[in-house]
């Protein structure tokens, strides 16, 4: 290990990964986690919303959270499609990812619905996972700091008070590209939405066992939102030996 601290280690399944699949990863993950001596992860992975039972199902009692990839802002009724924050609590989700790139980008989502969805989240005892990440267009326009200040301004004032939620910060470009941020690049937003927040910052974007202890060696990088190297459970897996 880089650097002795406890790492957040989410996986973000996005749409892969079916219930069938869900078990076989959590039935491996499960004797992955209980043959380690390591205890220096903080796991959670976050499957598609009809993998959750059968991945709970494979994981069993090992200690890995669960979580979903997104909530509704709204407690129950007429929202055709969404799932609200207390029915993935019943489900025995810790977390919710909101506010993921691809849904501010293929949803419409706006960070005042964010913020919205946050609180759905605190409201309901689950640990909101709050992205943000700047554009490649915005970074080359010198923008990365003001956008992420823009993202986060109203989840800060929705959860004013509250320590119990995280922080995502992933580069848009740095998404499933292979193009990963420079540690330093990432060192900076993190310690600044670090300072803002009082809660921990994960970085997200390309991580992979490769590249993944410089980015654990920055002191304002608390973990990890790792997309596609969290679908295998041995590279997922693997990232707690680093
Ligand atoms: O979006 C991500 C996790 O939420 C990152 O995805 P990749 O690790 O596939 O780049």
């Amino acid at each position: 290990m880089t650097a002795q601290k406890k790492l957040y280690l989410f996986g973000n399944w996005k749409m892969n990964l079916g219930p069938s699949q869900a078990q076989e990863f959590g039935a491996k993950f499960r004797s992955l986690v209980s043959a380690s001596s390591e205890d220096r992860a903080v796991w959670a992975l976050f499957p598609p919303f009809l993998s959750l039972a059968a991945l709970k199902e494979g994981l069993g009692d090992s200690p890995v959270s669960l979580g979903v990839q997104d909530v509704s802002d709204q407690p129950s009724g007429a929202f055709t499609g969404q799932v609200s924050a207390s029915m993935a609590k019943e489900s025995g989700c810790r977390y919710a990812i909101v506010g993921h790139s691809e849904r501010r980008q293929y949803q419409g989502e706006t960070s005042a619905l964010v913020a919205a969805k946050a609180a759905a989240c605190r409201a309901a005892g689950i640990i909101p996972v709050v992205c943000v990440g700047e554009s490649l267009e915005q970074r080359e326009a010198g923008q990365t700091q003001t956008i992420i200040d823009e993202q986060i301004a109203p989840v800060l004032q929705a959860l004013e008070g509250s320590h119990d939620w995280l922080i995502a910060y992933e580069p848009i470009w740095a998404i499933g590209t292979g193009k990963a941020a420079l540690p330093s690049d990432a060192q900076a937003v993190c310690q600044r939405l670090a300072d803002q927040s009082g809660v921990p910052v994960l970085y997200g974007g390309s991580v992979k066992p490769e590249n993944a202890g410089q980015y654990f060696a920055q002191p304002a990088v608390s973990g990890a939102l790792v997309g596609g190297a969290s679908l295998k459970p041995e590279v997922f897996f693997s990232l707690a030996e680093i």
